[in-house]
């Protein structure tokens, strides 16, 4: 098999995407000390290149850089912005199916699934392009005869952005997209894992016209150093963070000392119910897409499913042959459903999460160990008899486990449901309107997908409640975290 950077090349429609310099201040640069890390690709284990492991220095490099342009930028006109973002959409779809290969030889998704996020993060700068139009303040009826008050909205400064693995695409753009459309400069640090889509979005950003240190990319492993710099930097105002709550909990402590506002899109537990009056043959395609999309690498996945007594063995066999007819491969080089999980700590996390289970009683009906075709792979399963004293009832899988626990009544199971610090996404499948008002509106969660097994959008506020994060992204909501509000008081 040809190794992943001669594939990958010989793949790619524009081989310049494939750039493997960090970003810094408009330049393309080395890290001061020289030093690299490898891409590695999770499918075959091999490395598909080097890039620069930049460090504290080069980041406040990138943070002056983008303070200086934030003066420009700050002050063209919000069409202006828009037409910039407006181009840099369009080179993104131009672009789409090299953009997916570069993504799926980095994560691992399949091609398809790859393609489907780079849709998915471009229409983010399609949205806040949009909005970029639709900052609107206010004037308020004075409380003196002789005050006039305004209310006035302004980009809140320089925004450090530390991003996952699991969508080294779309989670950046889903917040560079108001940042930049705000006026506010970006300095971006993804996952060690997945520099490369970052990369390749910054010299499309480049082709696009956004002004030299606007938009930066830190390519780094020192990910503790890039967050303290981004915590400490006096010219950073606003840290957005998606990853684990445990990480968020630090960058939070972190920015306290300098009181920064933080946005934080965190873990979750989502449990994902089927009431006996569901559509099961719809409940089981929604388990489908909210458990196994991204080989169950989303803070959204269904990470415990719920199902009513009544219809648990027959929910349970379709499920099983649903799932027994997906593919598990490449994603680069054949047709699958399934590609590996992200690294070896993955593997290990999912084995161990159906070990605690079988241990303690729980049935495996499908999968349950590693695929055959080795290294980072897994055979989708399925786990029944689950209960509550189980280590995923609580912990996120993050991997291709779907365990089935049954329940009898509705409050039962609302309160199973909501047993969790979490409180990102939530799913239930039920037909009686009585039960889907109840239940949607008692599920202590900030998405629910009610008869849906699919809730990301661009159009919609994305975001947890208790320990899965703070603020929302997406939607016109999205773009408040990256404004700070000015009330003006004039005196005539
Ligand atoms: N709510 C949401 O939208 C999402 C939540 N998640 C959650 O994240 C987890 C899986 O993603 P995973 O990447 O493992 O999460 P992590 O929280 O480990 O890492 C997320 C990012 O934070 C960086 N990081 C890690 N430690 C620090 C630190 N001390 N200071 C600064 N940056 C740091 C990582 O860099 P590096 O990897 O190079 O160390 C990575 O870029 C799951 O819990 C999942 O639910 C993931 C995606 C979306
Ligand atoms: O990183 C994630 O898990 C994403 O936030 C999930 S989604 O936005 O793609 O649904």
């Amino acid at each position: 098999m040809l190794d992943t950077a001669t594939d990958l090349r010989s793949m790619l429609k524009d081989p310049s995407l494939l750039a493997t310099k960090a970003y810094v201040a408009g330049e393309w640069i080395d890290a001061d000390d020289g030093t690299t890390f490898a891409v590695n690709n999770p499918a075959r284990g091999d490395d598909i290149c080097q890039v620069p492991n930049l460090g504290r220095a080069e980041t406040a490099r990138a943070i002056a850089a983008a303070q200086a342009a934030m003066k420009d930028w700050a002050a063209r006109t919000a069409k202006e912005r828009a037409n910039i973002l407006r181009k840099w959409f369009n080179l993104m779809m131009e672009n789409q199916d090299d953009l997916g290969a570069i993504l799926t030889a980095e994560m691992g998704k399949p091609l398809a699934e790859a393609k489907g996020e780079i849709a998915y993060g471009a229409s983010f700068i399609e949205w806040f392009a949009e909005e970029a139009k639709r900052v609107y303040g206010e004037t308020i009826p004075g409380h003196q005869p002789d005050k006039r008050i305004t209310v006035i909205r302004q980009p809140i400064g320089v925004v450090g952005s530390i991003t996952p693995w699991n969508f080294p695409n779309a989670m950046i753009t889903r917040k560079c997209g108001p940042a930049l459309a705000v006026g506010c400069g970006f300095v971006a640090r993804p996952a060690a894992e997945t520099p490369l889509s970052a990369l390749a979005l910054a010299v499309l950003a480049e082709r696009a016209g956004l002004p030299k240190g606007i938009f930066s990319v830190i390519t780094s492993k020192r990910s503790s150093d890039i967050g303290k710099e981004f915590c400490e930097n006096p010219l950073v105002r606003k840290l957005t963070f998606t990853g684990s709550t445990e990480v968020g909990r630090i960058l939070l402590r972190q920015a306290a000392d300098q009181v920064m506002k933080c946005s934080m899109e965190l873990g979750g537990n989502a449990p994902f119910i089927v009431f006996d009056d569901a559509d099961l043959d719809a409940a089981v395609a929604g388990a489908m897409m909210s458990k196994f999309r991204n080989n169950g690498q989303t803070c959204v996945c269904a990470n415990r499913i719920y199902v009513q007594a009544g219809v648990y063995d027959a929910f349970a066999a379709k499920l099983r042959e649903a799932v027994a007819k997906s593919r598990v491969g490449d994603g680069l080089k054949e047709d699958v459903q399934f590609g590996p999980l992200v690294n070896m700590a993955a593997v290990e996390k999912v084995q161990e999460h159906i070990a605690d289970a079988t241990a303690k009683g729980a049935q495996v009906i499908l999968g349950g160990d590693r695929h055959e075709k080795g290294g980072n792979f897994f055979q989708p399963t399925i786990l029944t008899g689950v209960t509550d004293e189980m280590v995923v009832t609580n912990e996120e899988t993050f991997g291709p486990v779907a365990p089935l626990y049954r329940f009898e009544t509705e409050e039962e199971v609302v309160a199973k449901a909501n047993n969790t610090i979490f409180g990102l996404a939530a799913y239930f499948y039920a037909r009686d309107i009585g039960r889907v008002t109840r239940v949607q509106e008692a599920l202590e969660y900030g998405i629910v997908g009610v008869n849906t097994g699919i809730i990301s959008t661009e159009v919609a506020p994305f975001g947890g409640v208790k320990q899965s994060g703070l603020g929302r992204e997406g939607s016109r909501h999205g773009m408040e975290d990256y404004l700070e509000m000015k009330y003006i008081c004039l005196s005539i």
